[in-house]
């Protein structure tokens, strides 16, 4: 096996503003010291192979009231078990998913000198795009180029590639959409009321970011790292992938590998929804592990409740349930600021409002 590639910014050629550039560059055989994050840990702990449960979006939107009684349940078993699922029959065309791809592909195709625009920008500025997770604060490098676009409540797009803007509206509104649906029945599952939810997390003004990843083939996969193991800030992710396995979760000690499924979405709890629904539907900690051969791309939708909220547990599950309110309240945006502004690391912001 090669020995990583000794690479310091103080050398003669500094490191790449991408890692498109960088593994784009002819003959690259190893990876530089930069980027070889692996800890011991993550190497000794297995990997293997399991299927999520799968949820019939279908069923839960037109099903009989008996098989969407059903479908609520398999969702909170789900939420419960797993925090992580794959919506099938969800109605979203194939077409509008191949073409968001192929555009968070033509984004970064762009030149450094157009992308330039976007970074080097503020966690909470609307578009910015970068390398690795937050260079002011990563010790090591990752395998990885993302895009962030905050699409709602106000819609914000990059000017290029030619037809992002349209192409980006019509399927973080479908997510967003979908996103709905699928709270609406968890919130059921939980025994609570919509209506109630939807006032408390203040949904109509829901906090919606897009986050568009791009892992290039690596030539020493098990060195380097897309994405560290973290969990998600919101209520729920829809993410979306090219076809390329590279999503692993975290389940019993175990990493699981996650195989994309013909035209479904994968989606997972976030730390919000741990938050309101008292710990009973936990966020999972995932990573995105990079291989030597294709390029994946990934795409998440991000849905959680307003900027403004400061969300707590939701009382109906502390009273009836016997048990004691598990975390206090951080405004949302806040919460964001500290995950997006420190190594991102396992569920380190929640641990923080753990009571
Ligand atoms: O690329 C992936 O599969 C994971 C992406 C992810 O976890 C994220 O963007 O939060
Ligand atoms: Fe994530």
């Amino acid at each position: 096996m090669a020995a990583p590639l000794h690479l310091h910014s103080s050398q003669a050629s500094p490191l790449p503003n991408s890692i498109k550039e960088l593994s784009d560059s002819a003959g690259l055989s190893s990876i530089p010291f930069l980027y070889a994050s692996r800890s011991s840990e993550a190497l000794l702990t297995d990997v293997v192979e399991h299927e999520v449960p799968i949820i019939d979006f279908s069923l839960l939107k037109k099903g009989t009231p008996d098989q969407r009684s059903q479908t609520v349940r398999d969702l909170g078993k789900a939420c419960e078990e797993w925090g992580f699922f794959k919506v099938v029959n969800h109605g979203v065309p194939e077409r509008l998913k191949d073409t968001m791809v192929d555009a968070l592909g033509g984004f970064f195709d762009l030149t450094e000198e157009e992308k330039g625009e976007y970074t080097r920008k503020h966690v909470m500025d609307p578009i910015r795009c970068g390398t690795s997770f937050n260079l002011n604060v990563d010790k090591f490098r990752f395998w990885r180029d993302y895009l962030k676009v905050f699409v709602h409540p106000v819609f914000h797009s990059p000017a290029k590639p030619h037809g992002f803007r349209e192409i980006s509206q019509e399927y973080t509104t479908c997510m967003r959409v979908l996103a709905m649906d699928l709270l609406a029945g968890i919130w059921e599952s939980l025994g609570l009321e919509e209506s109630n939810l939807t006032t408390a997390l203040d949904l109509h003004s829901c906090f919606q970011i897009f986050i568009g990843n791009y892992y290039p083939p690596c030539p020493q996969p098990e060195l380097a790292m897309g994405l560290p193991p973290h969990s998600d800030h919101g209520l729920l992710t829809i993410l979306l992938q090219n076809g390329v396995d590279g999503l692993q979760l975290k389940h019993k000690g175990n990493w699981v590998n996650v195989k994309p499924h013909p035209n479904s979405f994968l989606v997972n709890t976030g730390d919000h929804m741990e938050i309101i629904s008292n710990g009973k539907y936990k966020s999972v900690v995932h990573r995105a592990v990079v291989n030597s051969k294709s390029t994946r791309i990934s795409i998440a939708n991000a849905i959680g409740p307003s900027l403004d909220a400061v969300v707590v547990p939701a009382m109906e599950l502390v009273s009836d349930g016997g048990s004691s309110v598990a975390y206090h309240g951080m405004r949302y945006r806040e919460f964001i600021e500290h995950q997006q502004a420190n190594p991102l690391k396992d569920k380190s912001v929640l641990d923080r409002i753990r009571l």
